[in-house]
C-alpha cells in the first residue's frame, strides 16, 4: 500500500515546495518519504516529510487521509522540548506531477538520524548500554508524558522514530499512528512496529481497528529501553519479530517468564518489568509522568542508578555469551511485510544522567495569565513563522496588548476587530484560515492569530532586509499599529506607538522570564 502511495516519488535536487528546496531523500516510512531541504532565502536547514494519500485506492485513502489529518494536527498543536519540532504545512502544487500533486508536506527540524541508525550501527557489538542510554530514555520518557498528559496517545514507538538532533537533543517523531483518546482509549487502523506493539494489540480489535491506549505506549517504551540499554536485544526471543511478538503472547498468557537480559542495569530491570506487565490493566498503574520521573531520576537512584562499569562489563559478558544475537525487527506494519535487523552493542558504555528538559525558547510560560485554550493556537501559529522573534510568547504579548485576549473585542471608530484586533480591509491581505473550517474570519481566533503571525513575520524579514535588526519585537508591535514602511521611513519605533510597543515589551520580558 505504502510503496503505491509514494514509491513513485522521486525528485530533483532543487525541487521547491513552498520555500524549501529539496536535496535529497533521507528514507521512506509506511506512508510518507522524507526529504533533505534548504530554506530558498536564509539557507535554513529542514526535513520535509510528504505524504500522498490521493493516489492511494479508495478503500485506503480515507483512512489514510485520517491519518494524515491527525499527523499534521497533532504536528502543529505540540510544543515540547523532546517532540520533532514542525515549522510549518504546506500543499504540493505540482499538476506535472500527478504523484505529487495535493500532496501535504510535513516542514519538521532536521535530525542528524535516528535511534534506529545508532543500533544498527551496535549491530556486531557484545550487548551494553548504547552510550547515553539514559539521557535517550529520559528524553523519550518525557516526550511521552507530554503526550499522554495531552490526551493522546503516539502509538509506533520504536527506534526508528525516536530522533537525534544535530545538537545531541532527542526527539520523538513520526505521529502517523498518534491518536487523540475518546475517553480510555482510541481506535486506529491495525498499523504498528510488531516488536513494539503490546500482547493485547493482536486480539483487542473492533470493526477492523485496533483499540489503541496509553499504555500500549508504555509497552513499547518498555521494549525500547530494554534495545537501547542492550545495544539492540529484544526483551523476547525470536529470530523473527513474529516469532518475538508469539512469544510475547505466551508470556502475556502466563505461560512463560520474562527474562531480561542479563546486562540491563538493576533500576531499570524493574521499570522495564513494570512496562512490560502483561496486560493493559497491570500495566496502568504505571503512568506516563510516573516513568518520566522514574526514567528522568538516576540520580535519586531510579533506572539509570548502576554499580561500577567493572561490574556491568562482567555482567554483560556472561549475557553475550548466554544470549547469543537476537535479532531485532524494525517492521512498520503488518501491511507492509517485514524486514529483520541483528542488534548488540559495545560492552563500554557511558550512561550519563539525563539532562532536564531545557524550557522551550519562547514558548509560553505554564503559569502565564493566557488562556489556556489559546496557547496551542499560539503556539501554532508562531511555528508558521521561521524566524526566531516570532515565538509564542511575542504573539501572546501581542495580543495582550492588543485586546487583552478579548475574542470579541471591537474598536468601530478606529475600525479594529476581535482578539489580534484587525482592519477587515487589512485583514483581507493576510487572512489565513487558522481553524480549517474553510473560511478566513477576523472574528475567529485561530484565523486572526495565525493572520497575525503571518504578517508580523512578514514585518520582521522586511525589517531586517533593510538592516533592522535591533529591538525586532518593538518594530513588529509598531509595524502592525502602523505599517512598515512608517517603521522603516522612521528607522524604529514611530512615537506615536511607543506605549503600546512598550507595553508588548513589557508582556514579553514578563512571559520569557
Ligand atoms: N525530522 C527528520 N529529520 C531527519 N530524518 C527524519 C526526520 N523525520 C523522519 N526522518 C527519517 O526519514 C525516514 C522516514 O521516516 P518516516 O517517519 O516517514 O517513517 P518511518 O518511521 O521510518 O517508518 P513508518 O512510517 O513506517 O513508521 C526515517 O529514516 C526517519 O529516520
Amino acid at each position: 500500500m505504502a510503496e503505491s502511495a509514494h514509491s513513485r516519488i522521486d525528485l530533483p535536487a532543487g525541487y521547491r515546495v513552498g520555500d524549501w528546496l529539496l536535496t535529497g531523500p533521507i528514507g521512506a516510512g509506511s506512508w510518507g518519504v522524507v526529504y533533505a531541504a534548504t530554506h530558498a532565502t536564509d539557507g535554513g536547514e529542514a526535513a520535509v516529510k510528504l505524504l500522498p494519500t490521493h493516489l492511494l485506492p479508495p478503500g485506503q485513502r480515507a483512512s489514510m487521509e485520517q491519518l494524515v489529518r491527525r499527523e499534521v494536527r497533532f504536528s502543529l498543536d505540540t510544543d515540547h522540548p523532546h517532540v520533532v519540532p514542525t515549522r510549518e504545512v504546506l500543499t504540493v502544487h505540482d499538476p506535472e506531477r500527478p504523484e505529487l500533486d495535493g500532496a501535504t508536506a510535513l516542514v519538521m527540524a532536521r535530525a542528524d538520524g535516528s535511534l534506529q541508525d545508532v543500533l544498527a550501527a551496535h549491530r556486531d557489538s557484545a550487548p551494553a548500554p548504547l552510550p547515553d542510554a539514559g539521557r535517550i530514555l529520559a528524553g523519550v520518557a518525557a516526550a511521552l508524558a507530554h503526550i499522554h498528559g495531552r490526551g493522546w496517545v503516539h502509538g509506533d514507538l520504536k527506534p526508528g522514530n525516536v530522533l537525534l538532533a544535530p545538537d545531541g537533543g532527542v526527539w520523538l517523531g513520526d505521529f502517523g499512528l498518534t491518536v487523540e483518546l475518546d475517553g480510555t482509549h482510541a481506535y486506529v487502523p491495525p498499523l504498528g512496529s510488531l516488536d513494539h506493539v503490546p500482547p493485547e494489540w493482536w486480539s483487542d480489535r473492533e470493526g477492523g481497528r485496533s483499540v489503541v491506549r496509553p499504555t500500549a505506549d508504555i509497552w513499547a517504551f518498555g521494549v525500547l529501553a530494554h534495545q537501547v540499554l542492550t545495544g539492540g536485544l529484544h526483551p523476547f526471543p525470536g529470530s523473527t519479530a513474529r516469532a518475538r511478538a508469539l512469544a510475547a503472547q505466551a508470556y502475556a498468557r502466563g505461560n512463560a517468564t520474562l527474562r531480561l537480559e542479563a546486562g540491563v542495569p538493576d533500576g531499570w530491570r524493574e521499570l522495564i518489568t513494570d512496562c512490560l506487565r502483561p496486560d493493559h490493566a497491570s500495566r496502568s498503574a504505571l503512568d506516563a509522568t510516573a516513568l518520566a520521573a522514574r526514567a528522568g531520576a538516576p540520580a535519586r537512584g531510579g533506572p539509570g542508578r548502576r554499580s561500577g562499569r567493572a561490574g556491568r562489563r562482567t555482567a554483560v559478558v556472561a549475557a553475550a555469551v548466554a544470549v547469543p544475537l537476537v535479532a531485532v525487527a524494525t517492521t512498520a506494519a503488518l501491511l507492509l511485510g517485514q524486514h529483520d535487523k541483528a542488534a548488540s552493542d559495545k560492552a563500554a558504555s557511558d550512561e550519563r544522567p539525563p539532562a532536564a528538559s531545557p524550557p522551550v525558547p519562547g514558548a509560553i510560560p505554564a503559569g502565564s495569565d493566557v488562556p489556556r485554550g489559546l496557547r496551542p493556537v499560539i503556539t501554532a501559529a508562531a511555528r508558521q513563522c521561521p524566524e526566531k522573534e516570532v515565538t509564542p510568547a511575542f504573539l501572546a504579548a501581542m495580543l495582550k496588548a492588543e485586546s487583552g485576549f478579548d475574542a470579541d473585542a471591537r474598536r468601530p471608530e478606529t475600525d479594529e476587530y476581535g482578539i489580534a484586533m484587525w482592519t477587515p480591509s487589512v485583514f483581507k491581505a493576510w487572512a489565513k484560515d487558522g481553524d480549517r473550517d474553510g473560511d478566513k474570519d477576523y472574528m475567529s481566533p485561530p484565523d486572526a492569530i495565525a493572520s497575525m503571525a503571518g504578517f508580523v513575520c512578514w514585518l520582521d524579514q522586511e525589517y531586517k532586509k533593510k538592516g533592522l535588526r535591533k529591538d525586532l519585537p518593538a518594530l513588529m508591535a509598531a509595524g502592525y499599529r502602523t505599517s512598515s514602511r512608517t517603521v522603516i521611513e522612521a528607522g524604529g519605533v514611530p512615537d506615536r506607538v511607543r506605549e503600546h510597543t512598550d507595553r508588548v515589551e513589557r508582556y514579553l520580558r514578563d512571559y520569557t522570564r
